[in-house]
């Protein structure tokens, strides 16, 4: 921990314009708490900077040139389940924004000295739950296990294609509690096309949010299990997997025989014109609605800008092609002809354990 503790807080304090006299005395400070206790604690400033370094780092991710807007909510002293339901329906709040998203981490009480204090079951604060039914699946097929645990809870499920999950807190040592979401808190966007009057009769709709929950923060060798986070929408994540990939909502063969396209061969695209009209939809679904939302286009544009201001800084780029490539017309964006390194640098964000399952 010692190692990785000095190695962040040089990164940290350099970044932060700190003077040297200053990174020695923290860093003898932190020497001996760490010698006396095991673990050492990370000021405001280190974990604020701590958590946009590590979005900095996310190296499957599209959306890094905002990294420094990253807003950073230190919730480490809560210790009730009550309390940290309370700071997620404010984290929800504030990003959401009646729909002018600001990215944002709320930041729960580390792992100490091994032991895991806080963690959140759901993947992200705001999702569809899924149902094996005799006839197939009802809802999101990616929240199966997740909707069979919460039921094992008590919680009972609506059984539409869009119920909202309940959110389950699991502290120190106790069985997780489950907690409903207020409906008045959840945005939700209706999709309709721009010219296709027909396409809002087949009622699809997805969340304003998505804010991970299930990911690991990794500062300095402190582990925060609990740090749910949250940016905007691409619209190809909703457009071109959730309501298009046949094991999600498989949609495609109903929008392409809404219009009326010849689906009897796959030589007449008949898919590729279906899922660009749902790109196009949730497009402008959601600026309709007035929320945020980015396309895949604008996005690699953004992702360029980043590359470069990472130069001017003399940092190394690193990055993950297989994810950075976006799904719909990838080779049309500069990410699909270049290469990228994806060596793991940190802080960042870690894919960790499911506690169901
Ligand atoms: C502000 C708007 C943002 C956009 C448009 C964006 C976009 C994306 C997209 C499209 C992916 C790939 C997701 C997938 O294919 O399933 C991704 C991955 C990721 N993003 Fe961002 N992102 C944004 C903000 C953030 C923020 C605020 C954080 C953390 C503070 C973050 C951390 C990550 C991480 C860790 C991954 C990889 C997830 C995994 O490995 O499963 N992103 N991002
Ligand atoms: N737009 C986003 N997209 C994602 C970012 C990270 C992860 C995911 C979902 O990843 C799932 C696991 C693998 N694919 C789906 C989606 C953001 C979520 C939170 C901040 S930005």
């Amino acid at each position: 921990m010692w190692k990785e503790a000095e190695i962040f807080i040089r990164n940290c304090y350099n970044e932060l314009g700190k003077s040297a006299a200053e990174i020695e005395r923290r860093l003898r400070e932190i020497k001996k708490e760490i010698a006396a206790t095991g673990f050492y604690k990370h000021s405001y400033e280190e974990l604020e900077h701590g958590a946009r370094m590590a979005w900095r780092n996310s190296n499957r991710c599209i959306g890094r040139l905002f990294w420094q807007t990253l807003h950073v909510f230190d919730a480490r002293h809560l210790e009730t389940e009550e309390e940290i339901f309370e700071s997620l329906l404010q984290h929800i709040e504030f990003a959401t924004n009646k729909g002018k998203i600001r990215p944002a981490i709320t930041v729960f009480k580390p792992v100490e000295n091994g032991v895991e204090n806080v963690r959140i079951w759901n993947h992200q604060l705001i999702r569809y739950a899924g149902y094996e039914a005799e006839h197939g699946v009802i809802g999101d097929s990616s929240s199966i296990s997740f909707t069979k645990a919460c039921e094992q809870m008590g919680w009972k499920g609506e059984r539409t294609h869009f119920d909202i999950l309940p959110l389950v807190i699991q502290v120190k040592g106790k069985e997780p509690k489950w907690f409903e979401i207020p409906k008045e808190l959840i945005l939700e966007v209706p999709i309709e096309h721009p010219q296709f009057s027909w396409f809002q009769d087949l009622q699809l709709k997805w969340y304003a949010v998505p804010i991970i929950s299930d990911m690991c923060l990794e500062i300095g060798g402190i582990r925060y299990t609990a740090a749910p986070f949250n940016g905007w929408y691409m619209e190809t994540e909703i457009g071109a997997r959730n309501f298009a990939d046949d094991y999600r909502y498989n949609m495609l063969p109903k929008i392409a025989s809404c219009m009326g396209l010849d689906m009897s061969t796959n030589a007449t695209l008949w898919k590729d014109k279906a899922l660009i009209e749902l790109n196009i939809a949730v497009l402008h679904s959601y600026k309709k609605a007035g929320v945020s939302i980015v396309d895949h286009h604008t996005a690699a544009q953004q992702f360029k800008l980043f590359e470069q201001k990472e130069q001017q800084a003399c940092r190394h780029v690193t990055g993950d092609w297989t994810w950075l490539i976006p799904p719909v017309s990838p080779a049309t964006t500069h990410i699909f002809h270049k290469n990228y390194d994806n060596i793991t640098v940190t802080p960042n964000y870690f894919y960790q354990e499911r506690p169901y399952e």
